[in-house]
């Protein structure tokens, strides 16, 4: 395309968003599904930000969707009233916080709740009065529709403060009276929300009154506010607003690993309960808790930069299927590949997409050449959705190859999988290197994917125990090799030997001995090789269910491995390399703090972030839990503390300052120089 169609793409697609929100805001009637309109927004962002210059200033992607309508006076807003900035998955929601990250040091909570699928709706009151309810407008100006709100039920009339608060928050409709209520409309709306817009937007409010209108309130602001959203809402509370109840805060002193799966388990839930629910959720917003940083961090014309909203459907995008390939991995699985005609969504190119298993193809009666669509719902990895149409003269529905297409050996299936037969497949043998070298285990970063290809494709190297062997000297000549990559390869073959047999055990890549399990082998004084060798033999089977976390085919897989002279071998001729075969637990750590439950809360002096202070209860001994409960004995406070001190005050647990908590760990700094040791405490 030259620039001058690209003008033109990029003016039609401003014209149909244009229609799409007076459809969507002002009549409450769209005529496209969101995911549709989201799609097109989506193909404009890309093209302006390819294309900055032919931007226009007007674009909707510069501004809030407008719901302004003529019936009612038009008033100013105090504050900008923005959309929000949109995530489709996790990863985005983890960029978001990334950014942040960049220029916010310290930790921080971020909260998240539900985005309620509502109207938007901001109260103004002064003197202790509602005095303006004014809809979201433009964003700048909004229309006041006073009178209408005042018939919601949980829009308190007044509240017990005398400064200005502006409440923002969203009207619904709680779906148990749409039907009935939806029957009896001249035009019937598609759903809750439109019906709510439609309705909040009739002049006469008799008629407002008629139809039982909710309000949740999610934001207040005002000179004196507290300085964390979380408190706010429960001012909110006592103010007598409606506030959403399902709630979710963590801070980044859990560490980064914790916080994700937290939110993760958070996000699961909500899309569990999302349909239980009374009242239409589209997603989640997380915010962050402080309000100061909130104001550092500021806002877009769009968006502000302290929140995102987390959408839980993805747009769409419609493509071609060309082919599907099958890949052999390292435990020789066969996974079909879908080969697209490459299309964009959400802002990268896709062109290969996996397809699981056999079954999966199935299920979606899949033949090379359908027009599929394709998503990347809840998740960065985009999947085909459904077939939207079939391929002439359609082939039957695609199925597996029946011998290998690396080895053409024989394929087995077992469970909804299938597999190569040949423990030396070269797909294998390489799927099995490039494992062991990964970075989760050996980490040898100089062995990339293609020198491994390189390497077996040569026939240097075929077994694990042949990286340790191999005289990497006599490539100097090959191509790719220079001096520095050789001298970098043997240091990190030479530095991989000193992993623990944990290590190694898991490289291995024995299918079900993962890293819980291998822990759980260390923890019971099973990994040694002597005492894995003698359980094999004896088929000691109960010895290893016994332990917490081993089931039975885990178990079996053990026996099988452990008595495979193959696998015995290799492992023999990685002890002659240098390998240690066993590892003792890790002793437990005793101390001062044994025993004991900390929580930790406020800000620090000496321990930025706070996971400092964390590790230094952990490593003498104490547990570190992130919410007071009855099990916790003491609190770490430092400055402004706030809800968890006042809980730990509550429940009469010993509470700690940071100057206490430091000689309390310099009693132990002098004990143990005493013994002649120092550890370094800081
Ligand atoms: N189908 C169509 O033709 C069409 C047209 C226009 C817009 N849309 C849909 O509307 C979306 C964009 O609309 P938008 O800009 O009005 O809203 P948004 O999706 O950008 O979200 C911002 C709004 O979320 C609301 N919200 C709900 N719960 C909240 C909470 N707990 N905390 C904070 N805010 C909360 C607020 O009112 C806020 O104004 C698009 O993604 C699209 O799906 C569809
Ligand atoms: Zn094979």
């Amino acid at each position: 395309m030259d620039e001058k169609e690209i003008k033109k793409e990029m003016d039609r697609l401003i014209s149909v968003l244009e229609k799409a929100n007076y459809q969507y805001y002002v009549l409450g009637r769209p005529e496209l599904t969101d995911n549709e309109y989201d799609s097109l927004l989506e193909k404009l962002k890309r093209l302006e930000e390819k294309y900055p210059h032919l931007a226009r200033e007007d674009s909707p992607t510069k501004r809030v969707g407008s719901d302004l309508a003529s019936d009612f006076p038009e008033v100013e807003h105090s504050i900008p009233v923005l959309s929000l900035d949109k995530a489709y998955s996790t990863l985005d929601v983890r960029a978001w916080i990334d950014r942040i990250r960049k220029t916010e040091t310290g930790d921080f909570a971020i909260t998240a709740e539900e985005k309620i699928d509502g109207i938007s709706l901001v109260l103004y009151y002064r003197n202790g009065l509602l005095s303006q309810a004014v809809t979201r407008g433009n964003g700048r100006k909004g229309n006041d529709i006073t009178a209408n709100a005042k018939t919601i039920r949980q829009i308190p009339l007044s509240i017990p403060v005398q400064e200005e608060v502006i409440v923002r928050g969203e009207v619904y409709l709680p779906v148990r009276f749409f039907d009935e209520i939806n029957k009896k409309m001249e035009v019937p709306y598609a759903n809750p929300r439109n019906l709510a817009g439609g309705v909040l937007r009739r002049i006469k409010s008799s008629e407002v009154a008629a139809v039982p209108l909710h309000f949740f309130a999610y934001e207040a602001i005002f000179d004196s506010a507290p300085d964390s959203y979380s408190d706010i809402l429960n001012l909110l509370r006592e103010w007598k607003f409606s506030v959403n109840d399902n709630f979710f805060r963590a801070d980044t002193s859990l560490g980064y690993d914790k916080l994700f799966s937290a939110i993760e388990e958070f996000i699961k839930k909500e899309t569990e309960r999302r349909d239980y629910l009374d009242y239409q959720i589209d997603g989640l917003v997380f915010k962050l808790d402080s309000i100061s940083m909130r104001e550092r961090l500021g806002h877009t014309e769009h968006h502000p930069r302290w929140a995102i909203a987390y959408k839980f459907e993805a747009p769409q995008a419609v493509t071609e299927l060309l082919r599907i390939d099958v890949q052999v991995g390292r435990t020789g699985r066969l996974t079909p590949v879908a080969r697209l005609k490459p299309v964009e969504l959400s802002g990268s190119v896709i062109s290969n997409v996996t397809l699981h298993n056999q079954d999966y193809v199935q299920a979606l009666e899949l033949s090379p050449g359908d027009i599929v669509g394709i998503s990347k719902r809840g998740d960065v990895i985009p999947a085909i959705e459904k077939v939207v149409e079939k391929a002439e003269n359609s082939p039957p529905v695609w199925s597996m190859p029946q011998t290998c297409p690396v080895c053409g050996s024989q394929v087995e299936k077992k469970g909804s999988h299938h597999f190569c037969s040949n423990f030396d497949c070269p797909a294998q043998i390489k799927g099995r290197l490039k494992f062991f070298v990964s970075p989760r285990q050996m980490d040898i970063a100089v062995l990339g994917n293609e020198t491994i290809e390189y390497l077996v494709d040569k026939g240097h190297i075929k077994n694990i125990s042949d990286l340790y062997y191999f005289d990497y000297t006599v490539l100097i000549s090959e191509q790719g090799f220079g001096e520095k990559k050789i001298s970098q390869i043997i240091k990190g073959i030479e530095d991989s030997k000193k992993l623990p047999f944990s290590r190694l055990l898991i490289a291995l890549g024995i299918p079900d001995i993962g890293p819980s399990v291998v822990k759980a082998l260390v923890d019971n004084n099973l990994a040694d090789i002597d005492e894995l060798k003698k359980i094999a033999e004896e088929r000691d089977i109960t010895r290893l269910t016994a332990i917490e976390g081993v089931g039975e085919s885990t178990a079996n897989q053990l026996i099988k491995w452990f008595s495979d002279e193959r696998f015995l071998s290799e492992l023999e001729s990685l002890q002659k390399a240098g390998f240690s075969l066993r590892e003792k637990p890790e002793e437990k750590k005793d101390g001062i703090f044994s025993g004991q439950t900390w929580c930790i809360t406020g800000s620090f002096n000496n321990f930025n972030p706070r996971s400092k202070a964390q590790k230094l209860i952990e490593d003498n001994g104490g547990k570190v839990t992130s919410t007071v409960s009855g099990k916790t004995t003491h609190l770490l406070a430092g400055e402004s503390a706030g809800s968890k001190l006042a809980k730990a005050r509550e429940l009469g647990i010993k509470i700690v300052t940071e100057d206490e908590f430091i000689s309390m760990l310099d009693s132990v700094k002098n004990s143990d120089k005493n013994k002649n040791q120092q550890p370094e405490l800081f």
